[in-house]
């Protein structure tokens, strides 16, 4: 054998092949891995490559093995002639269409399996020696049929009694140095069927390799062909900077003001200017971050629709730039790295640095994926699709401790901290001043006659879920996260977007909540979902915590009765666990091998739901540990898996065809990433907004636009509210149809209450 083995691994289009590779290299001792996609390279390029691997594994996908576009070269590689032959392990599609190439049927199940976990059964020999018991994750719409396959074995099957009967789980060729599981290997559920499984395939095909073939010493030529090995993560350490700003605090220690209390002494009443506040509104968030913002704040815009231009305004001018050579990514990043601070209260998430929203399309975009363009529906307004703020003086708030800070990056600001506290201390009379009691509300009744509610329609919502569940019996998707506009229209309203943000904290209070009111685009959110963190390097960690399944707060819905529901519903866990499965793969291709899940499917409380929660945790090796990890991180796993499902690409370009509307900031995320190197994005659920086109230049002081002010002159307003809910092939449309409305609920009820109280 030439050097450590080397495997190439063919990847489908999953979302879950970096755990593969993964897998792979524990399994496999210094094992080096390539992934290379299906149709990446022409039978031929791969033919000339495989003298220099050891080993192939063919990973699995969506679709079906007998359609050409879902499995590219695949149907040609178990069909190489004996010169070429290469041990091969296959995972789901993988052995799919291994049987297809060797005359079994594949056919779809009687009821799938996405993210449900089987009792492997197998006769202990070949890839199960000395395996002992499995348990493993499956998913999968398809099985394959061996009775007329002569050349195929089977090894192991799983007893799905009266749903599918016995079901084939493991296969292998009886000549050929073939082997493939049905279920998922790499799944963080899989026991038993996962590493062990691995190793016997390398056992078996380095044995067979030592009577047939010899491995040829790498070429670091092929590397133009099969890429460079996995993980293929960014360079390095980004270009060094010479200077670094420093952040100045002082700290207020009993202001005995509310976060709300100090963006009202900040102005934030005054709807003419732009603000940024990203709320801790409950636990488990514990800082609130308010942006100053000025004259001098840097607002970024990026519309999709214009993909060469940058758009910074300062100052009330607007200046147009062109991105080359950068994208939008590369722009922001380089923005950053002249900025970077160090000096700031180590234990402060946030020091200054950039504070607004990414929208869901600018996720998409990263797939690279093309979509049947969609009727443009001119009432939609057209948000910029990056929208953010440089924010260099900010006041966070702790509230565990009370204790309040006050940051600036500018040089010589003494002079601010001087007006901010004066401004602060004279507006902390309102100390003392009780909470509003807050009542328990029914549901969403219909809404006065100058507030309208469209809600989704019900019929096109459910007909919608069940094709969603065509796709997912199909084998194209094992999860859709389906949603919906809401759009709600207030006529002649004294209500402020901030008189909402203040209703909603109060009636559903949440961890991520954020104001945001960046030119024409205002944000009102209450989302309980962190997409990423990441901390400061040295040491950055990653961090995601997706939440599927929701179960309805309501009298009797206790804890107990909340974890029955979740914790004890497959359904509920499969959904779950879908999600922290893609996750993973997310994060390993960032970060490398170092991916682990910290809570597994814990049930968390919120003011209107409890929801069933994981997290994840991803930490890059010494080289890679810097600035840019994080932002790095963000760009190459969104848009955000909770909110499109599995696999990540197919599914989107499903719900391309399921939802009619783009879906703009919401799906997306908004957040911060700090100068420190750190950052913490949301993701953009639970959450208003609303298009302003009088305030494009947003950045104006209050004193220098007048007439638009939304405070009381009585205008009209127009709020999107998206909301929908993670499809599996368990789904009961009906349930589902009311999930989302409950979500869609737990924002109404503050328009209603803030709306009431405005008329
Ligand atoms: C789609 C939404 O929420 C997403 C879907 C969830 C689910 O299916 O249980 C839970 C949280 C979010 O990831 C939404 O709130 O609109
Ligand atoms: N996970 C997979 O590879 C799935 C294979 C195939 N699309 C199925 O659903 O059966």
């Amino acid at each position: 054998m030439a050097g450590c083995p080397r495997v190439l691994l063919i990847d489908s289009y999953d979302s879950f092949t970096h755990n593969l590779a993964a897998l792979c290299q524990r399994a496999i001792p210094d094992c080096t891995v390539h992934i290379i996609r299906n149709d990446q390279l022409s039978l031929e390029q791969v033919i000339s490559v495989l003298p220099y691997f050891s080993a192939i594994i063919v990973g699995p996908g969506p679709g079906t093995p007998d359609r050409d576009e879902d499995v590219g070269i695949l149907k040609h590689l178990w069909k190489i002639s004996d010169d070429h032959l290469i041990p091969i392990f296959g995972v789901c599609l993988g052995l799919q269409s291994l049987a297809l190439a060797f005359n079994a049927e594949v056919r779809r199940l009687d009821v799938v399996k996405h993210g449900q976990i089987s009792r492997i059964y197998h006769d202990d020999s070949e890839l199960y020696e000395g395996v002992g018991d499995v348990h493993a994750v499956r998913y999968h719409s398809l099985h394959v049929d061996l009775t007329h396959s002569h050349h195929l074995e089977r090894l192991a099957w799983a007893d799905d009694g009266e749903e599918n009967g016995v079901v084939v789980m493991a296969i292998k060729h009886q000549t050929k140095p073939f082997w493939a599981v049905q279920y998922h290997p790499e799944s963080v559920r899989t026991s038993g069927g996962g590493e062990d499984v691995l190793r016997n395939f390398w056992r078996s095909a380095q044995s067979w390799t030592s009577a047939h073939r010899q491995v040829l010493p790498w070429d670091v030529k092929l590397d133009t062909l099969v890429g460079n090995p996995w993980p293929n993560l960014l360079s390095s350490s980004p270009p060094q900077v010479s200077t670094t700003v420093t952040v100045k605090t002082h700290v207020i220690k009993e202001l005995c003001l509310s976060v709300t209390d100090i963006c009202e002494a900040l102005g934030v009443d005054s709807d003419s200017t732009d603000f940024v506040l990203l709320d801790s509104a409950a636990q488990p968030g514990r800082f609130s971050i308010i942006g100053c913002l000025d004259d001098l704040s840097m607002r970024i815009n990026y519309h999709l629709e214009e993909p060469d231009t940058i758009k910074v305004t300062q100052c009330g001018r607007v200046t147009s730039m062109p991105l080359a050579p950068h994208d939008i990514w590369t722009w922001l990043a380089d923005f950053m790295r002249t900025r970077r601070a160090s000096g700031g209260d180590e234990h402060l998430p946030f020091w200054g640095g950039l504070i607004g929203y990414l929208s869901y399309e600018v996720g998409v975009a990263n797939l690279n994926s093309t979509f049947p363009p969609r009727a443009h529906d001119s009432s939609f307004p057209q948000h910029p699709d990056v929208n953010m703020v440089y924010v260099d003086r900010t006041i966070v708030v702790d509230s565990f401790t009370g204790q309040v800070y006050l940051q600036t990056l500018r040089v010589d600001d003494d002079a601010w901290f001087t007006t901010i506290k004066g401004v602060l201390k004279s507006h902390s009379h309102s100390y003392g001043r009780q909470p509003e009691p807050i009542k328990p509300r029914s549901r969403a009744k219909a809404a006065s006659s100058d507030m309208t509610v469209q809600l989704p329609d019900r019929a096109t919502y459910i007909s919608r879920i069940r094709q969603a569940k065509e796709y997912l019996y199909s084998g194209d998707s094992y999860e859709l996260c389906l949603t919906a506009p809401s759009r709600i229209s207030l006529k002649s309203t004294k209500l402020t977007s901030w008189d909402l943000y203040k209703t909603l904290r109060k009636r559903n209070p949440a961890p991520h909540a954020a104001y945001l009111r960046l030119g024409a685009s205002t944000l009102v959110s209450s989302s309980p979902e962190r997409f990423l963190s990441y901390s400061r390097p040295p040491g950055v960690v990653c961090q995601l915590r997706p939440i599927k399944g929701t179960v309805r707060k309501g009298p009797g819905v206790t804890r107990a009765v909340a974890e029955q529901a979740l914790v004890g519903s497959p359904k509920e866990v499969a959904e779950n666990l879908m999600i922290v499965d893609l996750i993973r793969h997310d994060l390993h291709g960032v970060v490398g091998n170092d991916v682990t899940v910290k809570q597994f499917c814990s049930v968390e409380e919120y003011h209107t739901v409890w929801q069933l929660v994981s997290v994840i945790e991803g930490r890059a090796d010494a080289a890679h540990d810097h600035h840019e990890l994080g932002w790095e991180a963000l760009r190459r796993s969104l848009p955000p898996g909770s909110m499109t499902g599995a696999p990540k690409k197919r599914s989107v370009e499903i719900l391309h065809t399921l939802e009619v509307e783009p879906r703009g900031i919401y799906s997306g995320v908004f957040g911060y990433w700090c100068v420190s190197g750190a950052g913490d994005w949301s993701v953009t659920i639970r959450t208003c907004f609303k298009h302003d086109p009088h305030r494009e230049q947003g950045c104006a002081t209050g004193n220098q636009r007048q007439g638009h002010n939304d405070a009381g002159s009585g205008v009209n307003d127009e709020w999107m509210l998206g909301a929908g809910g993670a499809i599996t092939a368990l789904s009961d449309p009906e349930a589902e149809w009311e999930e989302m409305i409950v979500k869609v609920e737990s924002v109404l009820q503050a328009f209603e209450e803030a709306h009431s109280q405005h008329v």
